[in-house]
This record gives structure tokens, sequence and C-alpha cells, in this order.
């Protein structure tokens, strides 16, 4: 579905004025060799600025390689982009494709009319979206006035309307809330499953790799840095969780076996305890902690994706 080899791209970066200008030549992405095949699912991490878009945007043709070989579904991006544009859906979280103006409903008409869909097949297709992304109530609005949860509900909705075999989701979930995140992740799940979409999606949210991927490219100055599984991933970076605990009331920090006391806050009334998964679970911290003093509540942090790659990198 998607084959890179070799692939890099340059920027030109001017600096400074007169005789102190200066012409700074950066590659974005550095020699990028890699394959995804029908139907696999992969999350495309990696820190700021590490060469995740500037690779999106070379395999949907809108940037052109400086050097290097993209194929997407078969074409070469840039010269067959009207093939391309058949065969693939794109959704940019900071970018919308949906016509501002008009009600929702309407930019799903026009984008069944673009690609040449015939109405009666073009009709139930928006309604099993409309039905799976819950955007039924919100048809008659004009998108400016939807909210980012929604308007990126319909994104999606907009870029499945011609059943791509590959979508590609720059950022889904940015902004997004915890419920607004789930649903979207839930659809996502859902249409792989009934049509066997291929998925490529960056993120800097670890649990839309974790609902969604079952393999991981991590990119680092514009390289690939890791290739495999997730929990690969976890077990090259042995990444600490943390778990939080909200207490009945102060307490000293409380020395536990299975985790290490990380700080207090609120006079001891929380506490932040950081356990290796590899070696316990939370149930068991948990457990430990329940033992010594009564829990009112309690979250679990994942670590950052930028923490996983400074580790994967530095080996901290
Ligand atoms: N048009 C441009 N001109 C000059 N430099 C650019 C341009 N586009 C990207 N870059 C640089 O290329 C590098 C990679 O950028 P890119 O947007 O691909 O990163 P990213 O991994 O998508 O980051 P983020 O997670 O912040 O979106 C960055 O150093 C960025 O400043």
């Amino acid at each position: 579905m998607i084959e890179l080899d070799g692939l890099r791209r340059e920027f030109v970066v001017r600096s400074g004025r007169g005789l102190r200008r200066s012409r700074r030549v950066v590659a974005a992405v550095d020699g990028i060799t890699a394959t995804v095949r029908a139907g696999e699912s992969v999350g495309y991490i990696g820190a700021n600025g590490a060469g995740k878009s500037t690779t999106i945007k070379m395999l949907t043709g809108i940037l052109v390689p400086t050097s290097g070989r993209v194929r997407t579904c078969g074409f070469e991006p840039v010269p067959q982009r009207t093939q391309l544009a058949r065969r693939i859906g794109v959704v940019f979280g900071q970018r919308s494709q949906l016509w501002w103006d008009l009600p929702l409903r309407d930019s799903f008409d026009i984008l069944a009319a673009i690609h040449r869909i015939p109405a009666d097949r073009a009709r139930p297709r928006i309604d099993q979206l409309v039905e799976g992304l819950e955007l039924g109530a919100l048809l008659a609005t004009p998108v400016r006035q939807l909210s980012l949860g929604e308007r990126m509900r319909g994104e999606v909705a907009a870029a499945l309307v011609h059943r791509p075999a590959l979508l590609v989701l720059d950022e889904p979930t940015i902004g997004l809330d915890m419920i607004s995140k789930e649903r979207l992740r839930q659809f996502l799940v859902a249409e792989r499953a009934e049509q066997g979409t291929t998925l490529l999606l960056t993120t800097h949210d670890m649990s839309d790799i974790e609902r969604l991927c079952d393999r991981v490219l991590v990119v680092d100055h514009g390289r690939i840095a890791y290739d495999g599984s997730l929990e690969g991933l976890g077990e090259r970076v042995a990444m600490e969780r943390v778990l939080v605990v909200d207490l009945a009331e102060p307490r000293p920090p409380l020395e536990l076996s299975s985790a290490r006391h990380e700080r207090s806050e609120l006079d001891g009334a929380r506490q932040r305890f950081a356990f290796a998964p590899d070696r316990t679970t939370a149930a068991q911290v948990l457990a430990e902690i329940a033992g010594q003093a009564e829990i009112r509540d309690l979250r679990i942090t994942e670590p950052a994706i930028e923490d996983i790659v400074r580790t994967l990198y530095t080996g901290r």
C-alpha cells in the first residue's frame, strides 16, 4: 500500500539580514525506507519536528521528494495524483476539507459527486458514516459552527465517502476531549474490521496507538528509529508508568516494594508512584497502597511519545 525507499526531503532555511544572511539546508526526512502492506494499521510517531508531516505530505502528493522513491497505492503521488485520489482518504487534524459555510451534509454530497459515485451507491455509504460517527443531528449545521470534535468526525466521514483502500490520518485526535477521542477510535476500529481499510496515522497520543495500531514506526530526525510492535517498543524502552492516587487524608510518603514514590502533592493527600509494567502490575501497586491507606481516586499516566523517543535514542 505504501512503499518508501530512501525517501528524502530537504528544505532551505534562510535567516538573518544583509551581510549576516545565511542559507542552511535542513533534511526534514533523511532517507526513510519502509513498507506498509494492505490491511495493516501503522502508527507513525516521533517528537515535534521529527519529520512525520513531511513524510505524510510526500506520500499523499502534497510535497515532491528531493530524492528517493515513494509509491502510494501503487502510484507515484505527485504525477498520478488523480488516480491516487480515488484510492486514498486523508485527514489532517489541523486542516479542513469540508466546505466551511455549507451545512455538513453538503460536503458529503459534493465529495460523492467529485468522486463520481452514483447516488444509489453514495446514499447508503453516507448514511452508514453518519450513523457510525453519530453525525445525524449535525447534518444541517454549517461546518464553521461545529465544535472541534464534531468537525473531526465530519472530516473522517468526508475522507471515507469513496471507500478508500488507504486512510491517512495526521493527528486526528489533537485537541479532542476524551469522549470525542474514544468515539473516533471506536469508529475507526469498526471501519477497519468491516472494510479492511489500511490505516496510517501520526499522533502524539499513545492511547491512539494502543487502540488502533498493530505496528509502530518511530521517526527521529528524519530517520526510522524503530519499526515493530507496540509491545516490542515498550520492551525496548521499558518505560515506567505512573500511578497517581488521591488518599482520604494527607499521609507521609508511602513506602512500597512494588513501586517507587515519585512525589507527593496536596500535603501528601495525592501521591505519585512510578512502576515498571514488565515487573509489576497496576493492580499489585494499588493493592499495596490500599493496605496502608484509604484510596479516594486514582489514575495511571502513560509515558509521552516524546519521552519514549528520547529514551529509545539515548537509552535513558
Ligand atoms: N516548509 C518548510 N520550510 C522549512 N523547514 C520546514 C518546512 N516544513 C518542515 N520543516 C522542518 O522540517 C522538520 C520536520 O518537520 P515536520 O513538520 O515534518 O515534523 P513533524 O514530525 O510533523 O512535527 P510535529 O509533531 O511538530 O507536527 C522540522 O525541523 C521543520 O521545522
